[in-house]
């Protein structure tokens, strides 16, 4: 495997110290109008960082969120103008009423689904535009005016190139916040909410709880930029914190990348410097003056849609230098869970029915698996296997009967609370993250047996931890067989190698389960093989195991013990041998070859 040593300079962040460095430049450099430019282009950054966090990381599409930077301005503006605060008290009380009202409103609709929550954030923008504009103390339409300059370390930013350095500093540490954030066990999560809270879920982070956390803290990157915005213009009205704003602000993070930090940076240029050359060039072209840089917009997102579905920073990432994988140094391991003495009763379901309206899905079916076997979950199609999978794993809840994990009730438990108690699983439909490395894949597995919290991470302080984790995913990738590719990514994998990655990831949770959901679908032969051989491999080392699996050949000549399932009913439970000499399982499996297979993925 390609590594870095850890205290090297690669090409990549050579580049990055250049880019520092001309961009620090550059408010010294620039004439003053462009100046002035490059300040509304650093102020709408930070608001489209937060909004990057939220909607291309996260998945959550906001259009509210210039009503956030209109919260955070009118607080500052009115504190500073009538009641003589400073401006930098006014930030702070900025970031008090803007995450009061983004946690709020966050908990009130961040558990709609689909396009329902952005409708919300329309409905909410548009509330709070109306708010601004018909509140008599706010000003009104016409606005708060004679808004104070900031003062820093005794010299007032009046000079629009002194605020240019302070709205980069603003930006800079935004940045640096969000990858720092983005590179941690929080990051990780937030990545694995885009797809659904289903992985999320399994492996102990609250989604709902998370999501609220990153709403609240985009709200306050947008407060961030109303505090600028209204110390910067020195006078406020509503129309910068429009419904169309917030719309703008979203193009912005589309066009230039809404999954990468930077990509929104390159967005809120790009979109600002468009719109200002436009506004100039459009009337004349024309003959006649109107707002046509919108339709232009419009045109534009259309195309970058269409031929730049990610924006447009993964084009321009394709030609930097990639960072090879850097590890950091290895530190204490992480705590481990006590393993079960092999034979002890691991899971015990009694009497579990699931109900679908009249169907039972379940019914009363009960069996026991043990530690330190491989347990096979078999069946025909719609006998219950999968419906069984998800009252074990806390995806879905029994409608009765009762599941204990060593001794301990779990029925009802979250899938979340389940997992920290010892039970990891992978997934009939492959789950990975295919834009981030195997590495990173792989740590997600190990969320719960970390703690370090959005702040911790945003600063930095998680450094040991994350070491910990980083050398547990890679031991765990060379226990599967992927310790080279640690460093790819994991959209590169073939399926076969993808559904062993996903072993990799469950394994770095420390589990005292292991639950594999048809491992063996869609792979090819000699990917059946490699699974087989590795997760006899595991059972040997300890690890206890349940599988549904339909394929025949790979179950009997895996697993110790079979539970046989049909038509929601267990039907059998034995050796391979006792179910396959079973009348009553060869009825259900009629045209299935169940004999002792003469070659294939047996050892
Ligand atoms: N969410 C649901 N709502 C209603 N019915 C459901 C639901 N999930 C499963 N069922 C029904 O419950 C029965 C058992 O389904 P389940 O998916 O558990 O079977 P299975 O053994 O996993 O089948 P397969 O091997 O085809 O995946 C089927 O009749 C299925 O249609």
């Amino acid at each position: 495997m390609k590594r870095a040593p850890t205290a090297a300079l690669s090409p990549r962040t050579l580049l990055s110290g250049l880019a520092l460095v001309v961009a620090a430049l550059l408010p010294l450099l620039l004439p003053t109008f462009q100046v002035t430019l490059l300040t509304n282009i650093l102020i709408f950054a930070v608001l489209v960082t937060g909004l990057v966090l939220l909607t291309g990381v996260v998945g959550l599409t906001s259009f509210g969120h210039a009503a956030f930077m209109g919260v955070g301005a009118y607080t500052t503006a009115l504190l500073s103008t009538r009641l003589g605060w400073s401006p930098w008290l006014g930030l702070l009380a900025g970031f008090v009423t803007t995450g009061s009202v983004a946690a709020l409103l966050g908990l009130i609709t961040l558990r709609m689904q689909g396009h329902y929550l952005p409708l919300a954030t329309i409905a909410w923008g548009i509330s709070l535009y109306y708010v601004f504009g018909n509140t008599p103390a706010l000003g009104g339409n016409t606005g708060l005016t004679d808004i104070p300059p900031i003062t820093l370390l005794g010299v007032s930013l009046t000079n629009p190139r002194a605020f240019a350095y302070l709205a980069l500093v603003c930006l800079g540490l935004t940045a640096l916040g969000a990858q720092f954030l983005l590179s941690s066990r929080t990051g990780r999560a937030m990545r694995a909410l885009r797809t659904g809270p289903l992985v999320a879920e399994a492996f102990g982070v609250n989604p709902f709880g998370l999501r609220v956390q990153v709403f609240v803290l985009s709200a306050l990157m947008a407060s961030l930029a109303g505090w600028l915005y209204a110390h910067n213009q020195r006078f406020l009205n509503p129309t910068p914190f429009s419904l169309s704003a917030g719309i703008e602000y979203l193009f912005m993070a589309v066009v230039g990348g809404s999954q990468h930090v930077w990509g929104g940076v390159l967005g809120a240029g790009l979109i600002t410097q468009l719109r200002e050359t436009l506004r100039d060039v459009l009337p004349g072209l024309l003959g006649q003056q109107g707002s046509f840089e919108t339709v232009v917009f419009g045109l534009l997102i259309i195309l970058v849609l269409q031929f730049a579905r990610r924006g447009l920073w993964p084009l321009v990432e394709r030609w930097l230098p990639q960072e090879p994988l850097r590890l950091l140094p290895a530190g204490p391991g992480l705590p481990r869970r006590a393993v079960p003495a092999t034979g002890t009763p691991l899971i015990q379901v009694a009497q579990a029915v699931k109900r679908f309206g009249g169907l039972r899905a379940v019914d009363e079916v009960s069996f026991e698996l043990r530690a330190g076997e491989i347990l096979g979950l078999i069946g025909p199609n719609g006998a219950g296997k999968s419906t069984m999978f998800n009252l074990l794993t806390g995806v879905s809840p029994a409608t009765s009967g009762r599941v204990t994990l060593l001794g301990q009730d779990i029925t009802g438990r979250s899938a979340a609370q389940i997992h920290r108690l010892g039970v990891s699983r992978t997934f009939q439909h492959v789950k990975v993250l295919p834009e981030l490395t195997l590495l990173e894949n792989t740590m997600m597995g190990g969320y719960a047996r970390a703690h370090a919290g959005l702040l911790r991470s945003m600063l930095h302080l998680e450094r040991r931890e994350e070491a910990a984790l980083q050398h547990e995913a890679l031991r765990q990738l060379e226990r599967v067989g992927l310790g080279e590719q640690a460093g790819q990514l994991a959209g590169n994998l073939p399926l076969g190698q993808q559904r062993i990655l996903e072993v990799a990831r469950a394994l770095v949770a420390d589990p005292a389960l292991l639950l594999l959901d048809e491992p063996a679908a869609g792979l090819r032969y000699g990917e059946k093989t490699a699974l087989s051989a590795l997760l006899r491999r595991l059972r040997d080392e300890g690890v206890t195991i349940l599988i549904v699996e339909h394929d025949m050949d790979l179950v009997m000549s895996l697993v110790d013990r079979l539970v046989v399932m049909s038509s929601g009913q267990k039907l059998a439970e034995g050796t391979p041998d006792e179910v396959r000499g079973n009348p009553a399982v060869r009825e259900a499996y009629l045209g299935v070859d169940l004999d002792e297979p003469t070659s294939g993925v047996a050892s």
